[in-house]
């Protein structure tokens, strides 16, 4: 039977391996189904070499049939330089389920294809061709003072993630090679079932039927954020297995989805949201109804369970799928002129402890001291040139650092005895999320601020280091 018309630029191909047949076959799902646009490159498609059949084939495959469609489907993409096709190929070969995906990001037509072969896609693990990407996800300072719990600023320290996708091989299963280099390097686990970041990349990927990473896969972590210091470091993080799910599974979810997932394992949004889209961000949780606030609020160990030394495949799988919309935000506008000066003190304090020395319930002058400085804030840090007499008062706070002090020798001293008046230059200093690190928004004056904060703390036998930072962009995948 002659094949119609090739369905450039726009089509896909499905192809089935089954392996446990004898002989293993596949079947190509015919083409002619999918809806496409009008023809852009007036090639047939049976001129590359790929295994097109027509509708309702069941053909004899050899054992290295997967490498074969493979090898033709790269000869076939070196022919075609419109991006705009999908090409789709969910397999189940030498008895593992595997999924090829090779698309460009925002492509339509998969749900004809993914109708016709839902059982083999949702049990598919993900295999791409080759391919290496990164992702980098900036540090966070959350609060700024009054805004404990609701806003966060996005600091030019990142984490990067080099990521590397072989290609499918017949070789037995190999675990994810993880290699970490940076803060954090002697202590955060290489166990891709341990680890944080790959953990919430796992959560991600089985909340959409992925059950487990492909074989081969290689992730190089590179962190320059201080761990427990109060600039992101887990938010940071978490934001990064979102978007390694996201990309591995090729999900293709919106950044508001990105968020609800990084919302079931983070539950403050201050750095998450920072951390994901940038820049100086004011953030809500939605209140939700009965149903959506009972999934979202399963313990954490169920969301991202602590995978034993001897998981299977099958441990944790259905984790609870997060509720839609769980947070938003909006971006504040940021003077260009401001730099943060981190002053960063040489111990850490875990965000979990320094939440369980918060009271419960607050005075109602508490809360309108930060409402009233914090409403004025966020457009105060946005205007050229800052005001100096007005960000100082309103970076305030009577929330959540009153409470930290004693957690942290030196941090009544530091916050007042550092003004715009003793360090020209200074506009507001702040606890940085739940510190210890301080957070000094200025203009210029770093080295002084910095300097005279290291001797404040030294007097109570905490040695500092300090960086200068800029606000940087949101995360980015490349
Ligand atoms: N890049 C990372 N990879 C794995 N785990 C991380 C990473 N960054 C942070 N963590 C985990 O998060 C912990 C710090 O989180 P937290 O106490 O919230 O402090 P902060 O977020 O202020 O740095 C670390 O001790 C580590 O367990
Ligand atoms: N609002 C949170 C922020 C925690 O930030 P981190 O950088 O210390 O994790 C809090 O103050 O607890």
């Amino acid at each position: 039977m002659p094949h119609p018309d090739p369905p450039f630029p726009s089509f896909s191909l499905v192809i089935s391996l089954h392996a446990q047949s004898t002989p293993p076959s596949y079947l190509v799902f015919p083409w002619t189904s999918v809806s496409y646009q009008a023809p852009a490159v007036p090639a047939p498609i049976n001129a590359y070499p790929i295994p097109v059949v027509p509708p309702q084939p069941s053909v004899a495959a050899t054992p290295n049939t997967l490498t074969m469609i493979i090898r033709a489907l790269r000869q076939f993409f070196a022919n075609i330089t419109n991006p705009n096709y999908i090409l789709l190929v969910p397999t189940i070969y030498n008895g593992r389920p595997r999924t090829i995906l090779l698309l460009n990001r925002s492509e339509c037509c998969t749900t004809t294809l993914l109708e016709s072969s839902t059982r083999l896609w949702q049990d598919a693990e993900t295999v791409m061709v080759s391919r290496t990407f990164t992702i980098t996800v900036p540090a966070t300072s959350a609060n700024i003072g009054p805004g404990f719990d609701v806003v966060g600023l996005s600091l030019s320290l990142h984490l990067t993630l080099t990521v590397v996708q072989p290609e499918p091989s017949e070789k037995p299963y190999a675990p994810p090679l993880l290699k970490y280099t940076g803060e954090g390097a002697a202590e955060v686990p290489l166990d891709a079932y341990k680890n944080l970041t790959t953990r919430v990349a796992l959560y991600l990927l089985r909340c959409h039927g992925i059950r487990s990473f492909q074989s081969g896969l290689e992730i190089h972590v590179n962190n320059e954020i201080p761990f427990g210091r109060g600039l992101g470091s887990s938010g940071a993080a978490v934001i990064a297995g979102v978007l390694l799910g996201n990309e591995l599974g090729r999900l293709n979810l919106p950044q508001e989805r990105l968020l609800d997932f990084a919302l079931m394992v983070e539950r403050h949004p201050d750095n998450v949201t920072a951390a994901l889209v940038g820049g100086f961000v004011g953030s809500y949780l939605r209140e939700l109804d009965d149903a959506a606030t009972e999934a979202a609020s399963v313990p954490l160990s169920e969301v991202l369970p602590e995978y034993p030394e001897d998981a299977g495949e099958d441990w944790g799988l259905n984790p609870p799928v997060p509720p839609l919309g769980i947070g938003h935000y909006v971006r504040f506008g940021w003077s260009e002129s401001i730099k943060a000066v981190a002053i960063i003190p040489r111990f850490e304090l875990s965000t979990a402890k320094a939440r369980e020395v918060l009271p419960l319930q607050y005075s109602r002058k508490d809360l309108v001291f930060n409402l009233q400085r914090l409403a004025v804030l966020t457009t105060a840090l946005g205007q050229s040139p800052p005001d100096p007499d007005l960000i100082y008062e309103a970076m305030k706070d009577r929330v959540h650092q009153p409470y930290r002090k004693a957690l942290i020798p030196g941090l009544p001293e530091v916050t007042s005895v550092i003004t715009p008046t003793t360090h020209p230059g200074l506009l507001g200093i702040c606890l940085s999320g739940a510190g210890p690190t301080i957070l000094a928004l200025a203009t210029h004056g770093f080295e002084a601020i910095a300097e005279d904060a290291r001797t404040i703390f030294k007097k109570t036998g905490v040695e500092i280091d300090w960086k200068l930072l800029t606000v940087a962009s949101g995360s980015i995948v490349s």
